[in-house]
């Protein structure tokens, strides 16, 4: 079975009955949200808040009830994808242009579930090109800024034009290599006037599940700030 597939299924089982669920986005967490489905047709009680039109899309498909931050109190557990994971569990985020509803939804969970495949798993941040979203209103100057931290810096594009995400906004995919220090560099690409959320996601997984290709997985359990164990 697909690596993906195997550490979204394992998720999936700590799922209860009455839960409200954060549905991430990626090929990742689509094997969650189909899981999720098949565990509903089963008797499953749950609601959920999606992370992109793309989840809320498979969600409906999937017979997988939605509700709003209007109508309910928290969410209980989010299943989500990442695009690196380090040692401390931190993670780079956005490779699927969903990194501010991602953000919003995990800053909401009592717990998140990070699920990936062992490519993922890296030494250090960075290799991976940090995902930027940044108002379109002064992007030029806000490009200018985000090019003190690293470069070569791009614009995301879709079919010849610029990616626009589900909140009207664009994505600077920022090459910075190596990030030694990524709350410093959080908070300080976050200063920039005009950037609206950056795809560092620090010390907010709580359980990191990675599958491999041998069929086995591991579970990265984060204990206390800084530190992780298998
Ligand atoms: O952050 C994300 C979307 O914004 C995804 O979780 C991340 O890009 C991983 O995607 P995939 O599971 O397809 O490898």
């Amino acid at each position: 079975m697909d690596s993906k597939r195997i550490a979204a299924e394992h998720a999936v089982t700590y799922i209860e009955d009455g839960m409200v669920v954060g549905l991430g986005t990626g090929s990742t967490a689509y094997w969650a949200i189909q899981k999720i489905g098949e565990r509903i047709k089963g008797g499953l009680k749950v609601r959920a808040v999606a992370t992109s039109r793309q989840s809320e899309r498979l969600a409906v498909e999937n017979g997988i009830p939605l509700v709003g931050f209007d109508e309910i109190n928290g969410i209980d557990l989010t299943i989500d994808g990442a695009d690196e994971v380090d040692q401390d569990l931190n993670l780079i985020k956005g490779g699927g242009g969903a990194l501010l509803r991602e953000k919003i939804v995990a800053a909401s969970s009592r717990k998140v579930i990070i699920i990936a495949d062992e490519s993922k798993l890296v030494g250090q941040l960075g290799a991976f090109p940090l995902p930027v979203e940044i108002a379109v209103f002064g992007s030029p100057l806000t490009l200018q800024h985000l090019g003190r931290f690293g470069r070569p810096l791009k614009l995301r594009a879709a079919d010849g034009q610029p990616f626009i995400t589900d909140n009207g906004n664009y994505i600077i995919d920022c090459q910075l290599n190596a990030i030694p220090h990524p709350l410093k560099l959080h908070d300080e690409i976050n200063a920039i006037p005009g950037v609206v959320v950056n795809g560092l996601f620090v010390q907010m997984a709580d359980l990191v599940i990675i599958g491999r290709h041998d069929g086995t997985i591991n579970e990265l359990i984060r204990t206390k700030p800084g530190t992780a164990q298998s």
